[in-house]
């Protein structure tokens, strides 16, 4: 399997290059060539099959020619054997057809874990074999940090280097990161927002002169591995409801458009999914795209759901080449425009993206709405994020008698804040993180200085 840049400059890649070179050297994504497809005989197929088996079913292809098979599903189970529940991704019933998947059972509760406890070997596999190191940089609203870190800590071939806005996670998130203390792990509080961390990761791409000779890495959801582990969850999810023999609907809490678009691509390999619904918080600039063909940047406000605190949507970009006939220079000149201000999609383009997703925004009064009444209804805690996704859900809903599958992306303990403001009690940490708020924190407050992170990473490799 070849991967191509969303920008039409950067030269081809295999798998291996791909999971270390991040972002391409054009400032495009990587994306696969050529999807593979299956046909409903195959897809019903594997129902009767673990996660972990239908993982290197689905990811197999992504990965051949590269990864030893024998490898490649030692690792998968490895990556999932810190999970909490023994299906992996367990699904609950809060209303007629009506679900939500529960991707916080693994060891830093949301959904990052399924794809960045895959990532950390991926790259300690290939690194090791190739004798080289890598300098992680990575930017988090709060989740992926923590992830990251979890997944990559042990590795002795990664430094890796997160960046979160200072003051703008909650305490449980910014503590899940900055209390891991070993040598080869930095956290970096910016005196910003996550896009201007996510810009300064995505500039340092362009020019890492800064890394003396040091390679650069990424475990954001620029990097492909990361979309194709989140494929996973759609085909697994969907099989339980009933797939391929009948529709399924998804409702994604979206931020960076990374899970939605592991959704489209279960679309494109197969799986009947009827709807997929982009559920945004108050920073809904794909809410906008979507529903007016409006994609002005506005300034980023403070949520409580701050994981989805985000303008700059990365992988909307990899939607973007799509509707544009995977056209490069069309969306060099799309993302230019972008970076200096707004820009409308023109008619063909728009009505791809309208054909593909539906969209709803939800305030915080609305998402402490939603906590309170599904508690009051149901005893179910929603965290905020996955609120707004069932709250979306709901409103978008077209047919009742397709499944409608809500993701959530985190568990409540994470955020307090918005529990508690909803009138519901947060729950008490999990053992594993029972002395949190006891353990020592380590991070370094920077000014929202590209040169002073830069320098940062540079003194420390
Ligand atoms: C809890 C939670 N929900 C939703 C999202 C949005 O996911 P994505 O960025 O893939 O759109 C994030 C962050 O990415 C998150 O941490
Ligand atoms: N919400 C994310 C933001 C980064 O998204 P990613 O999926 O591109 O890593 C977070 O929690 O950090």
């Amino acid at each position: 399997m070849k991967y191509i840049s969303t920008r039409g400059q950067a030269p081809a890649l295999s798998f291996g290059d791909v999971l270390l070179a991040g972002l391409a050297n054009d400032g495009g994504l990587y994306i696969p060539e050529t999807l593979p497809s299956y046909t409903k005989e195959e897809i019903a197929s594997w129902a009767s099959l673990s996660y972990q088996e239908l993982a290197f079913k689905i990811m197999w292809p992504f990965v051949e020619g590269e990864i030893p098979a024998d490898d490649f599903k030692r690792m998968i189970d490895e990556a999932y054997s810190s999970f909490n529940h023994t299906s992996i991704a367990p699904m609950v019933q809060t209303g007629n057809n009506e679900w939500v998947l529960e991707l916080f059972r693994g060891p830093t509760l949301a959904f990052k874990d399924f794809a960045l406890q895959l990532l950390g070997r991926l790259m300690d596999f290939v690194l090791e074999k190739r004798g080289e190191k890598l300098v992680i940089m990575g930017a988090t609203s709060g989740d992926t940090g923590s992830a990251a870190i979890e997944g990559c800590r042990h590795s002795e071939h990664l430094d890796i280097f997160i960046l979160h806005p200072y003051q703008r996670v909650s305490e449980v998130q910014r503590r899940q990161m900055t209390t891991i203390i070993d040598d080869n792990v930095f956290n970096i509080a910016v005196k910003g927002n996550f896009d201007d961390c996510q810009g300064m990761v995505k500039t340092s791409f362009a020019d890492q002169s800064f890394l003396k000779g040091a390679k650069l890495g990424a475990v954001n959801s620029i990097n492909w591995a990361r979309i194709m582990a989140q494929i996973v969850y759609y085909f697994s999810s969907a099989l339980s409801v009933g797939a391929p023999h009948r529709k399924v609907s998804f409702s994604v809490p979206t931020g960076n458009f990374g899970d939605i678009f592991a959704g489209y691509l279960a679309k494109q390999m197969g799986l009947p999914i009827d709807q997929l619904v982009v559920a945004t918080n108050q920073n809904d600039i794909l809410h906008r795209t979507i529903a007016e063909n409006d994609m002005s940047r506005q300034s980023l406000n403070v949520t409580l759901s701050p994981s989805m605190d985000i303008m700059v949507s990365s992988n909307f970009e990899r939607l973007l080449f799509d509707a544009h006939g995977r056209d490069g220079d069309k969306i060099n000149d799309l993302m230019q425009r972008f970076n200096q201000g707004d820009v409308t999609l023109d008619d063909s383009a728009w009505q791809f993206v309208k054909d593909n997703f539906d969209s709803y925004k939800v305030d915080d009064e609305g998402t402490c709405d939603v906590i309170a009444n599904v508690f009051s209804e149901t005893q179910y805690l929603l965290d905020p994020h996955t609120a707004i996704g069932l709250e979306a859900a709901r409103k978008c809903w077209k047919d009742k008698s397709v499944p409608m599958i809500t993701l959530a992306t985190a568990h409540p303990v994470k955020f307090p804040e918005a529990v508690e403001k909803a009138g519901c009690e947060s729950p008490s940490l999990p053992e594993h993180m029972k002395d949190l708020f006891e353990r020592e924190e380590s991070y370094d407050v920077l000014d929202n200085s590209i040169a002073d992170v830069q320098q940062f990473v540079a003194d420390r490799i």
